[in-house]
């Protein structure tokens, strides 16, 4: 072992990695390194006082690596790191082929080797093994340099041995943390990437001169462009974008995970959402309006089930409103426990029936609004098999009997194939949905000008709701039955909402109306004769009764009235429901819905 002097062979100084080890060892002295043999094919070196951590290596001369046909890709420089190595060897492959030293971290090395890709692995660069089991790889000033030297600052390019192209994607956090049975706390923090997301920020910001890919997705585009020789900034560019992109939802995931663990309120003092873009769409509500769809990529929403996460079918694309109809039809559709159909228009309900027998609950659900089902949304809560199928294919308006039922979208839970070929048949533009279940508890956000709201989703049903009777007249089983049946459908119409129901079919609703009483009439009319005896539900209190719409309902032989009360004119809806005999129930629950 000899100790190296300034001397050192120029041929073995020039080539990279020992430029910049040399540089490191006798310019700069920027790590403590002691002492270094020299052969023709490699550095022997040791370094660090500190005795637990004296090392002795040997780096090896790439003596094999191959030498670009194209001179424009001559001794350019690639940093691979990659925890997912998927096409990793095509890239290598391909790299090589263009004439690039490669350099990589352990696993990714071991793996490049394998598929017979020449490597320089980091520790030849950074003098310096992996340390801390791994959370100490490539964070040292040989790499960050090499990715961050501006190669127009003559004093940044001395000696520094640099990286044109800088590949890596990160431990799989997201995964991990989202992984059936989940992973506890210590797992947790040794998922977090420290050294990736550091080299990806550093090309990302050099990007004009350093090329940054974190998606497999993007090699073809990148080899494809390393053979051109044309360099094009808005490519680079457009790779940073998403290089920063890629490493925000990470942190994002990362923050949300650890917020999780502090046992911290429900709304963070802030907090991001990653979304990844579904489809751009047609347009947005209206033409003149452009626009896309995201979903949601929180941790929050994995496995959640909804609309965003649907699989369609068939059928035309996905409006904006298609999303929002769909949307409303099956958050309401998912809260029935025996087998239901929603039908909504303009993300209200206007037609909502539960039978053993869906189809007889699809009839029902038409029947309650024909008019408005026409063009509707229609959501099951159950597989839609070839009868369900056929009727949803044939069945005619109950308004003249004769106009065949068309609808915008079909959504339910699954769909048998003969079902699927059916309603296939029925329309090339159906658009045929299924999704799962939503799931419960979670949050729901608003977009207002400047900002957002963000509450609870509301996932109160009769269940967890008190039907506290305060009437004179008690109801029956089954009036209480249909007052609960009014609740849940009442809950997902626009405020002021009224519902008229019986024997598990909405009859009518009003919906939308500034004032209740209007809501109330407009849901009277829809429930024409069958009013009689029914239950009446409203998502929120009467302000007035007399002459108001508790008279009204009871004038009209409305059998039940369920309401959340809280009005300082309680009493007179009592006293007007005791004078017409009617049931009235406080629920003390508000359902308002914006
Ligand atoms: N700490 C570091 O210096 C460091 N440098 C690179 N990594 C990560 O290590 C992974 C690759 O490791 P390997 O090549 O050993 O399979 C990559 O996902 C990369 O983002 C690091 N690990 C995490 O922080």
């Amino acid at each position: 072992m000899i100790r190296l002097s300034a001397a050192a062979p120029a041929s073995i100084a020039a080539q990279p990695p020992y430029s910049n080890i040399l540089y490191t060892l006798l310019n700069k002295k920027r790590i403590p390194i002691f002492c270094v043999r020299v052969h023709t094919t490699s550095l022997r070196f040791s370094y660090s006082p500190i005795r637990a951590m004296a090392h002795s290596h040997t780096v090896s001369v790439p003596t094999n690596q191959p030498q670009s046909s194209s001179s424009s890709q001559a001794n350019k420089q690639a940093l691979i790191s990659l925890s997912d190595k998927k096409d990793l060897a095509s890239l290598g492959i391909g790299l090589q082929e263009l004439g690039y030293t490669i350099v990589s971290t352990g696993g990714t090395a071991t793996s490049l080797e394998n598929a017979g890709v020449s490597v320089t692995k980091v520790e030849q660069l950074t003098c310096f093994p992996e340390m801390l089991d791994g959370r100490v790889k490539t964070l040292h000033p040989n790499i960050h340099g090499g990715i961050l030297a501006r190669r127009d600052q003559k004093h940044h390019m001395d000696a520094l041995s640099t990286f044109d192209l800088v590949v890596v994607n990160l431990y799989p956090f997201y995964d991990k943390v989202t992984s059936a049975g989940g992973i506890d706390f210590e797992d947790g923090i040794e998922n977090i990437d420290i050294g990736g997301p550091a080299m990806i920020r550093a090309a990302a910001k050099n990007h004009k001169d350093v090329l940054v890919v974190v998606d497999s997705e993007d090699y073809p585009a990148l080899l494809e462009f390393l053979k051109g020789n044309q360099d094009d900034q808005q490519f680079r560019r457009k790779l940073a974008w998403k290089a920063f992109q890629h490493v925000a939802s990470y942190d994002s995931a990362v923050s949300e995970w650890l917020w999780k663990q502090t046992a911290g309120d429900k709304f963070p003092p802030s907090f991001t959402v990653p979304l990844e873009l579904k489809s751009s769409l047609r347009y947005g509500e209206n033409p003149h309006q452009k626009a896309a769809f995201y979903v949601d990529k929180s941790l929050a929403e994995v496995n959640a089930g909804g609309i965003a996460t649907a699989i369609q079918h068939h059928g035309k694309e996905m409006s904006y409103n298609n999303y929002l109809d769909a949307d409303a039809a099956w958050n309401c559709v998912s809260e029935f426990k025996n087998p239901t159909c929603v039908i909504v228009k303009h993300t209200n309900p206007c037609g909502v029936a539960s039978r053993d027998d869906i189809l007889e609950a699809y009839k029902l659900a038409v029947k309650a609004d024909p008019v408005s089902a026409f063009g509707g949304i229609v959501a099951f809560n159950v597989e839609v098999d070839e009868a369900l199928a056929k009727e949803l294919r044939e069945y005619r308006s109950p308004t003249d009997g004769e106009t065949r039922m068309f609808y915008e979208i079909v959504v339910a839970p699954s769909y048998t194939e003969e079902g699927l070929e059916i309603l296939r048949g029925k329309s090339k533009n159906l658009r045929i949905l299924e999704t799962k279940k939503n799931e419960k508890g979670k949050l729901s956000l608003r977009q207002v000008g400047g900002g957002w709201l963000a509450q609870d989703s509301d996932d109160l049903t009769p269940e967890d709701i008190q039907f506290k009777v305060v009437s004179e007249k008690k109801p029956q089983e089954s009036e209480l039955h249909d007052a609960e049946f009014a609740w849940l459908c009442v809950k997902h119409v626009k405020s002021n909402a009224i519902v008229i129901a019986k024997n598990n079919c909405m009859l009518g609703m009003g919906s939308g109306q500034p004032n209740r009483r209007e809501s109330l009439r407009i849901a009277m009319k829809k429930a024409g004769d069958e009013v009689k005896g029914a239950a009446l539900a409203s998502d929120a209190f009467f302000p007035f009764a007399w002459k108001d719409a508790v008279e009204e309902a009871c004038e009209n032989g409305i059998g039940v009235i369920a309401e959340p009360g809280g009005s300082i004119r309680d009493g007179d809806a009592i006293d007007c429901c005791n004078k017409y005999g009617v049931a009235l129930l406080l629920t003390s629950v508000r359902h308002f819905k914006h």
